[in-house]
């Protein structure tokens, strides 16, 4: 039986393709049946072709990478999100470099041991470079510490240490030193840097992170001071690609074997070189220091509450400075380390159906002179994780010290939830830090003395805590870019473990079931 020809087959002749696939003028009826059963033998396979395409494709989008971006103003406790998704998803790993961590914490313990000195000081009250983070802007007069030369003789050691600190974590086995990271910092108040000259494939900048350096050494017994860390904004930067870690890790700490009678392992407790002899010669003096009443009281009398700050261990010091210390789970989130660039992390998570996803975290820089560099992450975006640290309403920007925290992070909202390049990108917004807020409401600090919008409303957490819930929604409700976006809202301390968890878990479902309801396979 002749098959019958298929309407589309007939072509205008004026298309060279059609005049080629004409039949030939000539064709017999049984050279038609041959030809009409090649060609549908050729479409079998090209349909076939097309169904094994279509279901690759299909499978492909059954596992979706996820793409997360957090995003947020400088110690809005982004990295230590992404530490608890590392917790979480990936705790070998995260376990693997706690050691490296320790170099990190004791730079920290000594940075807030320079600042209480520093406020302390009698040669304090004509400092015109004191951190504008946390340094009331006018000095009030008080009781001079009686001890205070006592401290700062006993304490002297800890200024080479930190010095040592940033140069060890600095990975001075990189060799080629190349500024990567932001156009316009002030590089001449970055001391011992090192960048990574590279550049990622897609070109965005290779990630570093930045330790914030104390801005003046620890005062010396002269009471002169170190006049290269007379800038502004001195910060260290140390690359979070390796070598930071590499140099305090167990591998390199934990060497040989004493003896091979004893058995006994040889760590970095017995090299004389390692900063924690510095840091455990220095307890006592250290631990009297944070327990001075008069230091206390004078600390009061600045409005400088040491222990709001990030990298907080000064109730630790014991421990911390131990010979055999090792960091806790706890105490890495705690550690402090400035992010500069934008760092890319991947987990593989089985999801519901114990598929794999591959996500991708990427923890941003969130001080103002990095903010440049969040744009190109827009555009293939999933979701972001937008963190407003709403303890810090008394506080000003590191960056700024006219333009209040909370204020900023209002206005970098807005920014973020009416950009039209995140349109269809979910965003969870974590008010953070309140564990930090309860204390800081506790304590009498009043809100409506930096936000007078809050008015007569009662200062406790509960209310504080609803009006920044609504301000924050109204800001999404006003300025979205997209009005049928559903808005998450969560009230974080991200420091903590278990809650953390839970609410990532939770942001994890959520954020799968939009992706796939995007893709449209729900
Ligand atoms: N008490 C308390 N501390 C927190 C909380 N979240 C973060 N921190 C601490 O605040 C400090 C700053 O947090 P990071 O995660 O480094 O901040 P970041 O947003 O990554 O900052 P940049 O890298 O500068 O953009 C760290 O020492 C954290 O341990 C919190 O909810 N409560
Ligand atoms: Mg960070």
């Amino acid at each position: 039986m002749l098959l019958p020809l298929e309407p589309n087959r007939r072509r205008s002749l004026s298309d060279p393709l059609s005049a080629v696939l004409q039949p030939p003028q000539n064709e017999t009826p049984a050279d038609r049946v041959r030809r009409l059963d090649a060609e549908f033998e050729a479409k079998r396979v090209s349909d076939s072709i097309d169904e094994m395409l279509k279901s690759e494709k299909k499978e492909k989008r059954m596992k979706p990478e996820v793409k997360i971006l957090l995003l947020g103003q400088s110690e809005s406790g982004k990295s230590t999100t992404l530490k608890q998704f590392q917790l979480m998803h990936a705790p070998a790993a995260f376990r693997a470099d706690r050691l490296a961590w320790r170099a990190v914490i004791y730079l920290n313990l000594v940075r807030s041991i320079r600042r209480i000195l520093d406020a302390i000081s009698p040669d304090t009250d004509q400092d015109d470079d004191a951190d504008p983070a946390t340094t009331p802007t006018r000095r009030t007069a008080g009781m001079r510490v009686a001890r205070f030369d006592q401290y700062r003789v006993a304490l002297e050691p800890l200024r080479e240490l930190e010095d040592r600190l940033i140069r060890m974590l600095s990975s001075p086995d990189e060799i080629e030193p190349v500024r990567v990271a932001p156009p316009k910092p002030d590089w001449n108040a970055y001391t011992t840097v090192n960048y990574h000259g590279t550049t990622a494939k897609n070109g965005r900048p290779s990630p570093v992170i930045t330790i914030p350096r104390s801005r003046k050494p620890l005062p010396s017994p002269g009471g002169s001071s170190n006049s290269s860390s007379k800038s502004k904004n001195a910060e260290v930067s140390v690359h979070t690609t390796s070598n930071w870690k590499k140099a305090f890790s167990l591998g390199n700490r934990l060497r040989s074997t004493k003896g091979a009678h004893t058995n006994e392992i040889e760590g970095w407790w017995d090299d004389p070189s390692d900063p924690v002899h510095v840091v455990h010669a220095c307890a006592q003096p250290m631990i009297a220091l944070w327990k001075d009443p008069g230091v206390k009281q004078r600390l009061r009398e600045l409005k400088l509450r040491i222990e709001e700050s990030s990298g907080f261990f000064l109730d630790e010091i014991s421990r911390i400075t131990a010979l055999r210390y090792f960091p806790t789970d706890q105490d890495v989130l705690k550690a402090r380390l400035k992010t500069l660039g934008v760092v890319e992390h991947s987990f593989s998570i089985p999801d519901t159906d114990r598929k794999t996803i591959e996500w991708k975290v990427y923890d941003v820089g969130g001080a103002r002179n990095q903010r440049a560099a969040w744009a190109p992450y827009f555009d293939d975006v999933n979701a972001i994780i937008f963190l407003a640290p709403i303890s810090a309403f008394d506080q000003m920007l590191a960056e700024d010290p006219r333009a209040n925290r909370l204020e900023d992070s209002f206005l970098l909202w807005k920014a973020v939830v009416s950009n039209r390049l995140l349109t269809n990108v979910s965003i969870v917004l974590f008010l953070n830090k309140i564990d930090l807020l309860q204390a800081k409401l506790n304590s009498g600090v009043r809100l409506r003395d930096h936000m007078p919008n809050y008015g007569d409303r009662p200062n406790d957490y509960e209310n504080v805590t609803k009006y920044f819930y609504n301000k924050f929604g109204s800001v999404h409700q006003e300025f979205s870019a997209n009005k049928e976006r559903e808005l998450r809202i969560h009230f974080t301390s991200v420091t903590d473990t278990r809650r953390t968890a839970t609410i990532i878990k939770n942001v994890r479902d959520i954020i799968i079931t939009a992706n796939l309801k995007s893709l449209n396979l729900m």
